[in-house]
């Protein structure tokens, strides 16, 4: 079985007329923890919702554990599912009267039509695994409103894990977590990437985070500017071709 999770190829995205995501090309194996990095404005969350087939592409093609992405985002249901995704902001009023137990139990459930009392138990034991994955055992009754945010990120991250998956895309999703918690939530990624073999593609604006936890880093202005290990994607050149020169002047007097 090959271990590529995802391909894309020469994607170009328009936002209004002009592309804001121009003739990209890279690919994702499993096991393997790559960051977007970019200024604001660069084509990061174009480039992420376009391989989620949430936006339509100009030209290019995405592939998900092979199977092609449809011009309109069609994907076979059974690919679909080994999909993750945590966005910037998961908005929804907190105040909706659903438990946490509900909220894990939406990421179990299977695409298209079954009895609903079918695989129940299953279902069951499946929210408590992943809760208790996050540290998040405790938490099962809460209603969404009374977390903090830190326990509300462990908590979608349950819901993401609560079936097996292949691919977890996450838009800045730690944004908002204190130190305690980033770095936590990091150490359990790194766990369910070695564990599971997940591919994760995340979205981030911390250079300092990118270099210590991810292995591929995509730097990314319109077009890819360039893309490789952290020590060669976050060097002094690749960052100013990706930011600008004064950009990368005054990270080195920090
Ligand atoms: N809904 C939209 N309609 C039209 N243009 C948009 C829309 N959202 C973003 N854009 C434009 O597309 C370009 C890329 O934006 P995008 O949000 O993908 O950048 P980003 O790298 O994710 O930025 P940030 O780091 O600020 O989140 C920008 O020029 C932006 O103004």
């Amino acid at each position: 079985m090959s271990n590529r999770v995802l391909t894309v190829e020469n994607l170009t995205v328009h936002r209004d007329l002009y592309p804001a995501v121009q003739d990209v090309s890279f690919s994702l194996e499993a096991g393997m923890d790559a960051a977007i990095v970019g200024p604001n404005g660069a084509g990061k969350s174009t480039l992420v919702q376009a391989i989620l087939g949430i936006l339509p592409r100009q030209a290019g093609e995405v592939f998900v554990l092979g199977e092609p992405l449809g011009r309109s985002g069609q994907l076979p249901g059974q690919v679909r599912q080994q999909i993750a995704y945590l966005p910037q902001n998961f908005l929804f009023d907190r105040r909706i009267p659903i438990t946490v137990e509900e909220l894990v139990g939406l990421g179990w459930e299977p695409l298209g039509l079954r009895w609903p009392w079918t695989d129940s138990r299953q279902r069951f034991l499946a929210i408590q695994q992943a809760l208790a994955r996050v540290d998040g055992a405790y938490l099962r009754s809460y209603p969404i409103s009374a977390l903090s945010g830190g326990e509300l990120k462990r908590v979608l991250l349950a819901y993401c894990l609560v079936r097996p998956r292949r691919l977890l895309i996450l838009d800045e999703a730690l944004a908002g977590l204190d130190i305690r918690s980033e770095s936590e939530f990091y150490q359990l990624l790194c766990q369910l990437k070695r564990e599971q073999g997940w591919a994760i593609l995340q979205i981030s604006h911390d250079l300092d985070m990118v270099r210590r936890h991810c292995d591929r880093v995509l730097c990314l202005n319109r077009t890819l500017r360039c893309q490789g290990v952290p020590e060669v994607a976050l060097a002094p050149d690749s960052l100013a071709a990706a930011y600008g020169t004064e950009f990368v002047r005054y990270r080195h007097r920090h």
